[in-house]
C-alpha cells in the first residue's frame, strides 16, 4: 500500500492546545534541537526501565540506535517516522518506531521536538499498559464502540478493546500495522481520504467495513477529529458498529425495490387515529387502477369500491380491519376510467416493535379475466350451448333447491317436461340447421312465457323442461302450460316455410307427486310420455293411474324391442278382391306379434309405441322384406299380376335412405316393383304435403304402387291430391259403417267418383256385409277387402287360396 502522505502545510496543520505528556499512555519524550532530552513521561520511564535521573539531560542517541544515519531534528520537516531500537536499562534492545515532530512550527526559530516511541509488533506493551495511565482509560475501554488514535503515518497510537475484537487481532500487532489493511481493498482509499480529511479539515465521518483477521466483517460508522498527542498531530475517533442497522437497511431496500417492481398492485395504509388512509401505492397499483399516488395519498381506499355490491366481502374486510387481522376477499372495484374490475385482495397488518398494528399492506390482483373465464366455464357447465337455456345439471340444482325450500314449508312448485311432437320430422326433412333454428325459437317462446325466477331447461334433443316455482295453484299451472302449448304450436317461419313443432307436456306437482329430484323428474317424464300416447300436443298431469299406464307402456316397449330381435313378428295377409271379376288380385300385409307372454298382440297396440321409440324403422324394413319374400314365393308358384301392399309409417318415410333401401330389397328378392304397393295414410301425407310429394315422387320413380290409406279422414287438399303420384285411394272403413244411411253413402260415393276422376283405382276396406258389397259394386268401386270375404291369413293359406283360383261371388 502507498505511503501515507505527510502533512506539510503548516497552515493546514494548525495545532490544537498542547497536552501535558504525563497522562499519555504512550512513551513520549521531548528533545531540543541538539537532541538532548529535556522532558519525558512516565510511560517512557516504564518502557525503557530508566529512572528520571538516568534520562534527564541525556542525548537521545544514548537511548536509541537508529537503523540509518538521519538528521533527526530539522525544522523543515513537519514530522518524521523512523525505525530503531530502544536501549533499555536491563540491556534489551527493543525494536521501536519513532515519530518525531517539532513542537513549534516556526521554522526560523527551531525549538523542541516531541518523540513518540512505539515498540514494534511482538515487543509492544499490552494495550492496558498503554492506557492504564491515561486519565479516561476506563471510559475509553468501556465505550460501546471502537476507539482509536492514528498518527499521520496511518498507524495506531491508541485503541480500545473493541477494536481488537472487531479486528480479531492481539493488541501487540496493531501499532505496527497500517490501519488501511484493516479494511477491504476497495475501501482503503476511502478510509485514507477520510482520515486525511480529518487531519486537514479537523473532522470527518464515513462508513466502512472492518475485515477481521479471520474474516469477520463489521460495518462501522466512523467519526474522527484532529487532535494532538503532545505535539504530535493525530486523529482520534470512534467507530460505531452499524452492521445490524445496515442489514436492516439493506433488507428494507430490497423490500422497497420488490414492492416497487412487483406486478401485483400494493397499497400501504396507515391506521392511526381510527382511520385507514393510503400512505403508499406502487406503480403496479397506478397501472391497475389509473390512480397515481399523488392523487390518492391520504384517502380511504374504500373510495374505489362498487356501491351496493359484494356486501359480504366488504363486511369481512371491515371486521378484519377492526380486529387488526389478515383477510382475503374477492370483490369488484372501480378504476379511474370508471371500468369495473374484479379484485382478489389480500390485506395483512404490519406490527411495530411494540406489538402495535401501525399499517396495513394490501396486495391487489386484477382477476377480471380469470373471473370472466371462470364464469364462462361455469355458464358453459350449466347451460345448453345451442339455446342458452339451463342444462340438466342446473335444472337439477334448482329443482333440488326448490324441493328443499318446500321441505322447509315453502309452497312447492311444478315440473313440466315438454317434448316437441314434430321435431324429428323437421330435422329429418329440412336438415339440422332448420332443426336448430326450431329449437332456438321454441326455447325463446318458453322463456318469455314464464316468470324470471322460473327455470327453462333443455335436456338435449327436443326435450325441454320448465321448473315453475311457487305457483299460486294447480289451475294456474294448467293455464300457464296451456298457453305455452299454444305458443309452441304456433307456426315457425323458416326460409319462407311454415313449420309446426307442436309439443306434448307432462307435469308433476311437488311435493304432491314426490319429494326428490329423481321422483319428480320421473313423474313429469311419465306424464309427458302419456301426453304423447294421448295423441300429442296436449298437457297431462301426473297421477298414480297414469303411472300404472305408463309403466305398462314401458314394459311393452321393452318387450317389443326384444320381440323384433327374437323374430316374434309375423305377417297376416288380407286378400283384396276385384269387384268386377271376384278374383283375388292382391293382399294387404298386416303385422302381428306372437308374444310368448301376451299371446297374439295386434298392431294397434304396439305400432304407436314402435313409432315413438323408433323401433318402427327396423320393424318396417322387416315387414317389407317379409312381404317381398311372400311375393317371390307366389311368383315361384306361377301367380301373376298379384300385388301385396304394406303400411308405411311416417317415420319410415322420413328415413333418409328409405328409397335406396327399398330399391335394394326389391332387387334382393327379384320383385317387380309394381307388385309392391305402399300404403300411406292421408293424415301422414297432409302433415307435410310438400315433403310427402317429394318422397312419393322418388318412390314412384322406382315403379312401386302407391296408395292413400284411410282416405276421407285427413282433409286432403284437392290440389295436392292431384299432384301426389298415387295409384290407389282406400276408402276408410268408417264410411262403410252404414251405407244404407244417407251421410256415409254420399261420402263413399263421392270418394269413388273423385278417385275415378283422378284416374285412380278405388278400394274399400272393412267390408263386412252383403249390403256394403252391393253398394260398392253398384258404385263401381274397383276393389274391396274385409271380413266379409276374409280376415288376414297366414302366407301359406293366402298362397293356397290364390293358387286354387277361388273367386268371390260379386
Ligand atoms: N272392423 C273391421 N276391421 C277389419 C276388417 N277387415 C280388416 N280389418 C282390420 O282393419 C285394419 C286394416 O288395416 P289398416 O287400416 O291399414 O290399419 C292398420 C295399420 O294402420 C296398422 N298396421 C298393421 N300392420 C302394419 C305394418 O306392417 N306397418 C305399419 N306401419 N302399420 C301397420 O295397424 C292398423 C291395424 O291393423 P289391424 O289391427 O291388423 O287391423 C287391420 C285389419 O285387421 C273388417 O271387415 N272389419
Amino acid at each position: 500500500m502507498p505511503a501515507w502522505p505527510t502533512i506539510r502545510s503548516a497552515g493546514s496543520a494548525r495545532l490544537e492546545t498542547p497536552m501535558s505528556l504525563a497522562p499519555l499512555p504512550l512513551a513520549v519524550l521531548v528533545a531540543d534541537a541538539a537532541g538532548t532530552v529535556v522532558s519525558w513521561n512516565k510511560a517512557f520511564e516504564k518502557l525503557a526501565g530508566f529512572g528520571a535521573e538516568a534520562v534527564r539531560g541525556r542525548d537521545l542517541a544514548g537511548f536509541v540506535e537508529f537503523d540509518e544515519t538521519v538528521t533527526l531534528f530539522s525544522p523543515s520537516v513537519a514530522q518524521a517516522n523512523l525505525a530503531g531500537r530502544l536501549l533499555c536499562a536491563d540491556g534489551r534492545r527493543l525494536p521501536v518506531r519513532l515519530t518525531v515532530a517539532p513542537q513549534s512550527l516556526d521554522t526560523e526559530e527551531p525549538g523542541k521536538y516531541s518523540v513518540i516511541v512505539l515498540p514494534l509488533a511482538g515487543h509492544a506493551a499490552p494495550r492496558n499498559a498503554l492506557l492504564q495511565d491515561f486519565p479516561v482509560a476506563e471510559l475509553i475501554e468501556n465505550l460501546p464502540c471502537v476507539f482509536y488514535v492514528i498518527d499521520q503515518s496511518g498507524h495506531l497510537l491508541l485503541w480500545n478493546r473493541q477494536l481488537e475484537q472487531v479486528l480479531e487481532r492481539p493488541g501487540e500487532e496493531l501499532p505496527s500495522t497500517d490501519v488501511g489493511t484493516f479494511f477491504d481493498e476497495h475501501e482503503r482509499a476511502l478510509v485514507r481520504d477520510k482520515i486525511l480529511a480529518a487531519f486537514e479539515q479537523g473532522s470527518s465521518s464515513h462508513e466502512a467495513e472492518f475485515v477481521g483477521k479471520h474474516g469477520k466483517r463489521t460495518t462501522c460508522l466512523f467519526n474522527c477529529a484532529r487532535t494532538r498527542l503532545g505535539n504530535v498531530p493525530c486523529v482520534f475517533g470512534t467507530g460505531l458498529d452499524i452492521s445490524a442497522r445496515k442489514k436492516t437497511e439493506q433488507g428494507l431496500r430490497v423490500s422497497e425495490r420488490a414492492m416497487f417492481s412487483s406486478v401485483n398492485a400494493i397499497i400501504i395504509t396507515c391506521c392511526a387515529h381510527g382511520k385507514n388512509l393510503i400512505e403508499y401505492v406502487n406503480p403496479a397499483f397506478e397501472q391497475m387502477t389509473g390512480y397515481t399516488l399523488a392523487e390518492i395519498k391520504g384517502r380511504d381506499p374504500r373510495f374505489m369500491r362498487l356501491e351496493g355490491c359484494d356486501m359480504h366481502e366488504h363486511a369481512r374486510i371491515r371486521a378484519a380491519l377492526h380486529t387488526k387481522s389478515s383477510v382475503h376477499a374477492v370483490l369488484r372495484n372501480i378504476r379511474k376510467s370508471g371500468e369495473i374490475f374484479w379484485n382478489d385482495l389480500r390485506i395483512d397488518p404490519v406490527i411495530n416493535i411494540d406489538g402495535n398494528v401501525t399499517h396495513f399492506v394490501a396486495v391487489l390482483n386484477d382477476v377480471t379475466q380469470s373471473r370472466q373465464y371462470e364464469r364462462r366455464l361455469h355458464h358453459m357447465a350449466h347451460h345448453d350451448a345451442l339455446t342458452g337455456l339451463a342444462n340438466r345439471t342446473l335444472l337439477q340444482e334448482r329443482l333440488k333447491q326448490a324441493l328443499e325450500a318446500t321441505a322447509r314449508g315453502g309452497p312447492g312448485g311444478a315440473l313440466a317436461f315438454v317434448d316437441l311432437d314434430n321435431f324429428k320430422h323437421i330435422n329429418d326433412t329440412f336438415g339440422h340447421d332448420a332443426g336448430d333454428a326450431v329449437l332456438r325459437e321454441i326455447a325463446g317462446r318458453l322463456r318469455v312465457g314464464v316468470r324470471e325466477h322460473d327455470t327453462v331447461a333443455r335436456l338435449g334433443g327436443d326435450e325441454f323442461v320448465l321448473l315453475i316455482v311457487e305457483p299460486p295453484g294447480e289451475t294456474v299451472v294448467a293455464d300457464l302450460l296451456e298457453r305455452l302449448r299454444h305458443s309452441v304450436d304456433r307456426p315457425i317461419l323458416l326460409d319462407g316455410r311454415e313449420l309446426i313443432a307442436g309439443g306434448s307436456f307432462g307435469v308433476a306437482m311437488f311435493p304432491r307427486d314426490g319429494d326428490t329430484v329423481d321422483r319428480i323428474m320421473r313423474a313429469a317424464d311419465a306424464a309427458m310420455y302419456h301426453a304423447k300416447t294421448m295423441g300429442k300436443n296436449n298437457v297431462q298431469f301426473y297421477s298414480e293411474d297414469l303411472s300404472r299406464v305408463v309403466h305398462q307402456h314401458l314394459l311393452l316397449e321393452a318387450s317389443l324391442n326384444r320381440a323384433i330381435r327374437n323374430r316374434e313378428m309375423a305377417l297376416g295377409y288380407q286378400p283384396k278382391v276385384d269387384l268386377r271379376t271376384g278374383r283375388i288380385v292382391g293382399a294387404e300385409a298386416l303385422v302381428r306379434w306372437h308374444s310368448p307372454e301376451r299371446g297374439v298382440v295386434g298392431p294397434d297396440q304396439f305400432i304407436p309405441i314402435a313409432e315413438q321409440t323408433g323401433l318402427i324403422v327396423p320393424l318396417g324394413d322387416w315387414v317389407i322384406a317379409e312381404a317381398c319374400n311372400t311375393l317371390r314365393a307366389l311368383t315361384a308358384q306361377g301367380v301373376e299380376d298379384f300385388v301385396i301392399s304394406v303400411n308405411l309409417s311416417a317415420r319410415q318415410l322420413r328415413q333418409r335412405r328409405f328409397v335406396e333401401h327399398l330399391e335394394a330389397t326389391l332387387r334382393e328378392y327379384s320383385i317387380l316393383p309394381n307388385a309392391l304397393e305402399l300404403e300411406v295414410t292421408e293424415s301422414q301425407l297432409m302433415d307435410n304435403p310438400a315433403a310427402a310429394l317429394e318422397v312419393l315422387a322418388r318412390l314412384k320413380s322406382l315403379g312401386v304402387r302407391l296408395s292413400i290409406d284411410d282416405f276421407g279422414t285427413g282433409y286432403s287438399s284437392l290440389s295436392y291430391l292431384q299432384k301426389f303420384p298415387v295409384d290407389v285411394i282406400k276408402i276408410d272403413r268408417s264410411f262403410l259403417g252404414d251405407v244404407a244411411g244417407d251421410g256415409n253413402a254420399v261420402i263413399a260415393r263421392t270418394i269413388i267418383a273423385l278417385g275415378h276422376n283422378l284416374k285412380l283405382e278405388v278400394i274399400a276396406e272393412g267390408v263386412e256385409t252383403q249390403e256394403q258389397l252391393a253398394f260398392l259394386r253398384d258404385h263401381e268401386c274397383d276393389q274391396m277387402q274385409g271380413y266379409y270375404f276374409s280376415p288376414a291369413l297366414p302366407p301359406e293359406r293366402l298362397s293356397s287360396m290364390v293358387c286354387s283360383g277361388v273367386r268371390m261371388a260379386v
